[in-house]
């Protein structure tokens, strides 16, 4: 039998932290090895596993997988996450990309020279407010089932799900105005899988401290 698949990053969210709440949401037990100097990152390009230099990196299922979409799109498929058939699949890949638009914009926050991060800030509420949530909002009403695409969990329930945890960190008000999105959240975090991850030390925490952001900023070239 295969074992955990172990994932390799640096020990905050990025882009791994999509892939943690994917493998969580299916029950995937699964091992950190977590980036801390720059030299970590440099004996995984010379031993030869990061294809294009970069992380995040799984190895799952004998299989060393990079690319943030890769490596998702392979748990969802592996794990009946991504639809019943094309049309769900098209529809997931859709509403996914919107969820990845405002993801970035929000993780990249960090890296925002504090002068810009308050018009930064207040661009990202009034996208969120005027154009996603209510994209959302609309997507469930006309839908009508408990879930963003056919009537069972897909992976695009759990990207929104985390998509608005980070949005209720930013402003807890910005929920509010959508009924539906908020039902959705509540009602997925109470299945067993997502309830677990939701324990406090499971998800990582956004840095707060200037000295770990600029480190990071260093090691994986931020610009
Ligand atoms: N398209 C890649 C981008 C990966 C990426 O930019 N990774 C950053 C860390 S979040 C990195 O490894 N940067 C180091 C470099 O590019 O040299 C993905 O989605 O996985």
């Amino acid at each position: 039998m295969a074992g955990k698949p172990v994932l390799h990053y640096f020990n905050g969210r990025g882009r791994m932290e999509c892939i943690r709440w994917l493998l969580a949401a299916a029950g995937v037990e699964f091992e950190e090895k977590f980036i801390e100097r720059p030299e970590d990152l440099e004996k995984l390009r010379k031993d030869g596993k990061l294809m294009f230099e970069q992380v995040p990196m799984v190895e799952i299922d004998g299989m060393i997988l990079v690319q943030t979409r890769a490596i998702l799109n392979y748990i969802a498929t592996k794990y009946d996450l991504y639809g019943k058939d094309v049309k769900e699949r098209a529809l997931i890949d859709m509403y996914t990309e919107g969820i990845v638009d405002v993801t970035e914009m929000i993780l990249q926050l960090i890296l925002c020279p504090p002068d810009q991060k308050e018009a930064k800030i207040s661009m990202i509420k009034d996208k969120t407010k005027n154009r996603y949530l209510p994209a959302f909002e609309k997507v469930l009403k006309s839908h009508g089932q408990d879930y963003l695409v056919g009537n069972r969990l897909t992976r695009v329930d759990i990207h929104l799900l985390e998509l608005l945890l980070y949005i209720e960190e930013l402003d807890s008000s910005l929920l509010a105005p959508f009924p539906l999105l908020k039902a959705l959240k509540s009602r997925l975090s109470s299945l067993p899988n997502v309830k677990k991850f939701l324990q406090p030390g499971s998800q990582r925490k956004p840095p707060v401290d200037a000295k770990q952001i600029e480190e990071a900023r260093k090691m994986f070239k931020f610009e």
